[in-house]
């Protein structure tokens, strides 16, 4: 049997998960239900496997005849017995460090893609490789970014994402618009590699054509809803399809989520004009050919990174009488839309979360009812929006079970404060979202700050699909934690950021099994069968977006320090997690002194170039090493060697020499000692 045919009957074998989301339905349900309600007293670790990046952990793992492949930081992969976590092989891209400072959002990876004996990997670095799934050993390896296409001067290209693959071919898109990125797909032959078809999802900026299957519809519908002057132009726009891809074997469509605009100021971007597609849209393509079929935009004049890259994920539903096979989906805009999957058209849309972007949707298109006052861009004054630009869902996937009717789905309120810049400069190597950036050295103890934090929420929320209403809620200790795997044992597994793995009751909400996995989790669990036994596997590392950038009192909400591991739940596992100590290793002091004006004007530096991988005002992530301990704030020249030089970038830190003068390297140091200072003799 094929694989697609396996993937298309992935109940026929329940033991497998053979694609990101189980079945081309992306439902992360198993039918499996050794692990239920009633025997879950009994559910303990069977083994767990240390993986040799401590950073966000964010795979899926596939599993394939009782070998689980997964993939971690760094892009890296590893083959585990998937009964006992022995290690069959490891491969590692060796992705060059150097591109660690062109991510948003971590140097994560979310896992693979299977095809008839073959495992596809997509790397940080925009490589795709087809490996032998018995050996590691490369089949092929592409670049998947066109040297040749018009993709803006601004282009800061990884990916992130897992490949799906549908059809016998491979299709994989990349991430980069907080720096400047032309989003697109990509469709490889599985067999040789060789590019099928490419899809833009924003024109191109003369109008010309690509010579891909994008021109027409984007050069007669798209084109027009850009202002031709707006800084896209040089920026590329954005829409980058950094997550969710799936094909619909129902439809015979290909789906895929396009990302936020580039820059995110609208008034920048696009003059305040149009509403940008195909930005924030689902896009419905062929998959032979990526000939454009139907898209629907969640969220025009995007000023808010409300990418809609969130897992995409089909249902048959009765709705008004009849079964509809429908696509449902709950992008960062906190909106949870249902459409028909054959047409894209609107059937109904409800806010998750608590919104104050827009007022609702338009009950017949479905179309954001905007509230001005959260057009920052356009306004010129500043803005707290709900939900920020986290989102009210985001990279933790959502599960359906078709027993209960519910999707569960990890929610969180994370707001923004923005306020757009009047000028537009952007930064070769920095993050370029055209916000106004001042230098900014308040303790993170600001009434403004205290209160963005008290704001800070996270919930798994059973939503009713049909009624578009939550069933029921549970309220975690914060936002960003893992994504969901529903049962037919009834049992919602769920992973949390503040470092435990839970199973919920399915109906209710009930926490039935907690464990502590001593780091926070951000991934999504699988369950599978070997011999007879039930398994439920998660990746654990605490990292990605907010945990990278969330340090101080936001921190001590959720987040852990980073212990990086698969761990492998079974009725009477036998396998237990060794103790760590998480003491403080000791360090020097900071320098005894700073120069104050210089450490202001090292603030503006930091927060363009530095925090969000090292952490917002300088305090600690847990991931990554804490500045403010580190010996080479005491010396401007070793401080230089690492910022300016690249001292460190085969840890992911290249350096900064080309973006930043030397003062201006220098000031960023004084504004860590500062930092130190500030903070470190604090409880
Ligand atoms: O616009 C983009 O190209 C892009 C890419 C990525 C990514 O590739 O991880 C993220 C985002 N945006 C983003 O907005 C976001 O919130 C986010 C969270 C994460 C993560 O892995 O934790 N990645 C990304
Ligand atoms: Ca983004």
């Amino acid at each position: 049997e094929s694989t697609g045919d396996a993937i298309i009957h992935a109940d026929d074998h329940p033991g497998d998960w053979l694609i990101h989301g189980r079945t081309y339905s992306e439902q992360r349900y198993s039918p499996l239900m050794q692990i239920n309600a009633k025997t879950i007293g009994r559910l303990h670790l069977a083994w767990h496997y240390d993986l040799d990046t401590n950073r966000g952990q964010e795979a899926t793992p596939l599993i394939v005849n009782g070998i689980m492949y997964t993939t971690t930081a760094w892009s890296k992969v590893k083959a585990l017995d998937a009964a006992t976590g022995r290690l069959l092989w490891a491969y590692d891209p060796k992705v060059d460090g150097r591109v660690g400072v062109r991510g948003c959002c971590d140097i994560v990876n979310r896992g693979l893609g299977y095809w008839n004996g073959r495992l596809y990997l997509a790397t940080f670095d925009n490589r795709l490789i087809a490996l032998d799934s018995k050996d590691g050993k490369v089949v092929w390896s592409v670049n998947t970014i066109p040297t040749d296409a018009d993709l803006g001067q601004q282009q800061a290209y990884t990916i992130t994402g897992a490949p799906r693959i549908a059809k016998g071919r491979v299709l994989i898109g990349n991430g980069g618009a907080e720096f400047g990125a032309r989003g697109f797909i990509s469709a490889f032959d599985a067999e040789t590699g060789r590019l099928d078809w490419r899809f833009f999802t924003v024109p191109n900026p003369h109008n010309r054509p690509d010579h891909a299957p994008s021109d027409t519809v984007l050069m007669t519908r798209a084109y027009p809803t850009w202002s031709p002057t707006g800084a896209w132009v040089r920026q590329g726009g954005g829409g980058t399809v950094w997550d969710s891809i799936v094909y619909d074997p129902v439809t015979d469509l290909v789906y895929f989520g396009a990302g936020n605009g580039s820059p995110w100021s609208y008034g920048i971007r696009s003059n305040g004009k149009g509403d940008n597609l195909f930005l924030d849209s689902i896009v419905a393509v062929k998959p032979e050919t990526g000939e454009y079929v139907w898209h629907f935009q969640e969220t025009p004049e995007d000023q808010w990174d409300y990418t809609s890259t969130q897992q995409i994920m089909t249902l048959d539903l009765p709705l008004g009488g009849q079964m509809r096979h429908v696509i449902v989906h709950a992008p960062k805009n906190g909106f949870f839309y249902v459409l028909d999957a054959a047409t894209g058209e609107f059937i109904s849309g409800r806010n998750f979360v608590f919104v104050n972007w827009a007022k609702g949707l338009d009950p017949k298109t479905g179309r954001p009812i905007f509230n001005p006052a959260a057009q920052y861009s356009v306004t010129g004054k500043p803005f707290y929006v709900f939900p920020g630009d986290m989102g009210g869902h985001g990279i933790a996937a959502m599960s359906y079970s078709p027993r209960t009717g519910l999707v569960y789905l990890p929610t969180q309120q994370v707001p923004d404060h923005l306020k757009g810049a009047r000028k537009f400069r952007a930064l070769p190597d920095g993050w370029n979202l055209g916000l106004d950036i001042q230098p900014d050295d308040r303790m993170p103890s600001t009434e403004e700050q205290k209160a963005a934090v008290r704001d800070l929420r996270g919930t798994l929320v059973a939503w009713d699909p049909v009624s578009q209403t939550a069933r029921w809620e549970v309220v975690q200790k914060g936002p960003a934690n893992g994504g969901t795997l529903a049962t037919a044992g009834d049992l919602v597994f769920q992973g949390l950021t503040d470092g435990t793995f839970h199973a919920y009751d399915a109906h209710d909400g009930k926490d039935l099994f907690s464990f502590d996995a001593q780091s926070g989790i951000i991934a999504s669990p699988v369950s599978y069968r070997i011999g007879g036994r039930q398994y439920v596997a998660i990746e654990v590392g605490w990292g990605g977006s907010y945990g990278l950038f969330a340090t101080g009192l936001a921190r001590q909400e959720t987040g852990s320090v980073n212990h990086s591991r698969v761990l492998a739940f079974a009725l009477d596992g036998k396998d237990h997690l060794p103790a760590v100590s998480d003491a403080p290793v000791p360090s020097s002091p900071p320098p005894a002194s700073f120069v104050p004006r210089q450490a202001l004007a090292g603030s503006q530096q930091y927060q363009n170039y530095c925090q969000y991988c090292h952490g917002a005002n300088v305090e600690w992530n847990g991931v990554l090493p804490d500045l403010r301990k580190s010996p080479a704030i005491q010396d401007k020249n070793s401080f230089y060697a690492i910022v300016g030089k690249g001292a460190l970038s085969s840890f992911g830190m290249d350096g900064f020499e080309k973006s930043m003068k030397p003062d201006e390297i220098e000031s960023i140091r004084q504004f860590i000692i500062e930092r130190a200072h500030q903070t470190l003799s604090q409880p």
